[in-house]
């Protein structure tokens, strides 16, 4: 069992189906002992030291390991409240099982929560089986968790927090538990990293219950991006300008020329050589008063040259579109970002322009842009993130960063990738840009690069660099360079 917290390293991740799948390879393996058995450790690891510990099961095989734990941890002398939210004669047959073991070790089985507040939760009411909100005797314990939880109980989640979905992170009922510890058994699951997950998870520990690994005959739905994408890559030593390749930034329209500089800040401390900022506004004097370095466009190289990457949208406004018909066109490499990606949704023309490019392109939607581009809402695209970045990948021949906690990473015939890193304290204007900009920069010296990788990479830097408040994209930019300078 470990905890996984920085520095972390890049691991598979199965969703409910291939869980279960590697769980049908195993079953001539104690999984549930093994599993109740590790969340019994992590509980006395976790316990204060005082007060009653409540082990809430439900209806499955998550009650079933929680009758597991809660069997080991009566046998420790703790004080514990077992409470199954099921009927007994109707458990699956390992839970069943489990059941008559904690009956048989003398612990009493009951129907209700404690009366009083517990020091710690173990939450074993749903898992992977989760299938709809709950209701019933499931959901009035879990408003037991949430009323003591807010009383000051910690919360221990086995599997998942009960009420996440495993393969997308969606919550499902008001009262979807909020743990300070998930202990993911088996196989670590996507919904824990992006949508609602991280919000619910707290911290993730894991145990393969010594199956090792653990998909070896199944392959995985998605990875866990680890800190190797933080390293930057090494400079050679007869670096020069001309050999970093150039950035061209397109975008600032009046009033938003800001989200333009943000862009192409970060694009030159990312290691571009040279950053010309077209701006949209057609404001007079330098392109960027404090960073003299960048350059107004003019004598700058053609977007169809390969050492050019070209950044569309930042700040782009309406105007952005009159120039994408030969951005999609002509540029070699090609960043897509805010009023762009609007401009394409809008636009059958710059669409099939779009889908018609050979040539290597990203996207970096946040959740209402991505809603525009596949031509749903919201909801729909955080209801199932994964397949949200999937689906625009394809749709679109092009490299994807959908945006938002837990990051995706999606390019046609690559594993999808999830970024556990970053924080809330992103969540301010210009850090787009910034991301946008940065990822443009990084690749602006390595045309050959796996551009699903470089994607990661990015946003894996960004994101690291947005986990400590405060934070303004400005100082975002001074943190970003400073992890290259860590190089
Ligand atoms: N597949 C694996 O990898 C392993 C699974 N184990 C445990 O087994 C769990 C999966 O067990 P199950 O498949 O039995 O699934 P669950 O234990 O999550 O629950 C399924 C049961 O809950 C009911 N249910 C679903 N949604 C509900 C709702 N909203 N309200 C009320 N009841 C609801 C279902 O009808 C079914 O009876 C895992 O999460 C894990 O804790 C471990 O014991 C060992 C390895």
């Amino acid at each position: 069992m470990r905890a996984l917290h920085p520095p972390l390293e890049r691991m598979p991740l199965y969703g409910a189906a291939s869980s279960r799948a590697i769980e049908r390879q195993n079953t001539h393996l104690p999984l549930m002992e093994r599993a109740g058995l590790a969340v019994a450790k992590l509980a006395l690891a976790l316990w204060p030291g005082s007060g009653p510990i409540w082990v809430a099961c439900g209806p499955g095989n998550n009650g079933g390991d929680g009758l597991v734990a809660a069997r080991w941890l009566a046998a420790h002398g703790l004080p514990v409240h077992v409470s199954l939210s099921a009927d007994a004669g109707a458990l699956p047959p390992d839970a069943a099982a489990a059941h008559a073991r904690a009956l048989a070790a003398g612990l009493p089985i009951h129907a209700e929560p404690p009366d009083t507040t517990p020091a710690l939760i173990v939450d074993a009411l749903l898992g992977l089986g989760l299938s709809r909100p709950p209701a019933g005797a499931v959901a009035a314990s879990l408003h037991g968790v949430a009323k003591f939880a807010a009383q000051g109980a910690r919360v221990l989640a086995v599997d998942l927090p009960s009420g996440l979905m495993a393969d997308t992170g969606t919550a499902l009922g008001e009262h979807t538990v909020r743990a300070d510890h998930t202990l993911s058994l088996l196989t670590l699951k996507p919904g824990l990293f992006t949508g609602a997950g991280r919000a619910h998870a707290g911290q993730v520990w894991f145990d393969d219950l010594d199956v090792s690994p653990p998909g070896a005959h199944h392959p995985a739905d998605a990875e866990l991006l680890g800190d190797d994408a933080l390293r930057p890559m090494p400079r050679d030593a007869t670096a020069h300008k001309g050999s970093q390749g150039s950035v061209r930034v397109v975008g600032g329209a009046a009033g938003m020329e800001g989200a333009a500089r943000l862009a192409a800040r970060a694009a030159l401390a990312a290691g571009a050589g040279r950053v010309y900022l077209d701006a949209l506004s057609n404001a007079p004097g330098p392109a960027d008063p404090a960073w003299p370095e960048l350059m107004r466009a003019g004598a700058e190289p053609a977007v169809a040259q390969p050492g050019v990457v070209t950044l569309a949208g930042c700040g782009g406004g309406a105007a952005i579109a009159t120039h994408l018909p030969g951005l999609l066109a002509q540029a070699a490499r090609l960043v897509l970002d805010a009023d762009a990606l609007n401009a394409v949704a809008g636009s059958a023309a710059l669409t099939s322009a779009l889908q018609a490019r050979t040539q290597p392109t990203v996207l970096t939607p946040h959740p209402l842009e991505a809603a525009r581009l596949l031509g749903c809402t919201v909801p729909e695209i955080q209801a199932d993130r994964l397949r949200a970045a999937q689906n625009l990948a394809e749709r679109y021949g092009c490299s994807v960063v959908l945006k938002g906690s837990g990051s995706v990473i999606a390019s046609p015939g690559h594993r999808l990738g999830v970024c556990p890193r970053g924080s809330a304290a992103l969540a301010s204007a210009g850090t787009g840009d910034v991301l946008a900009g940065w990822l443009a920069g990084l690749w602006a010296p390595e045309p050959e690069a796996d551009l699903h990788a470089l994607c990661g990479r990015a946003v894996s830097q960004h994101g690291a660099a947005g986990e400590a408040l405060p934070l303004r994209a400005s100082t975002l930019i001074e943190r970003l360079s400073a992890t290259l300078g860590a190089a």
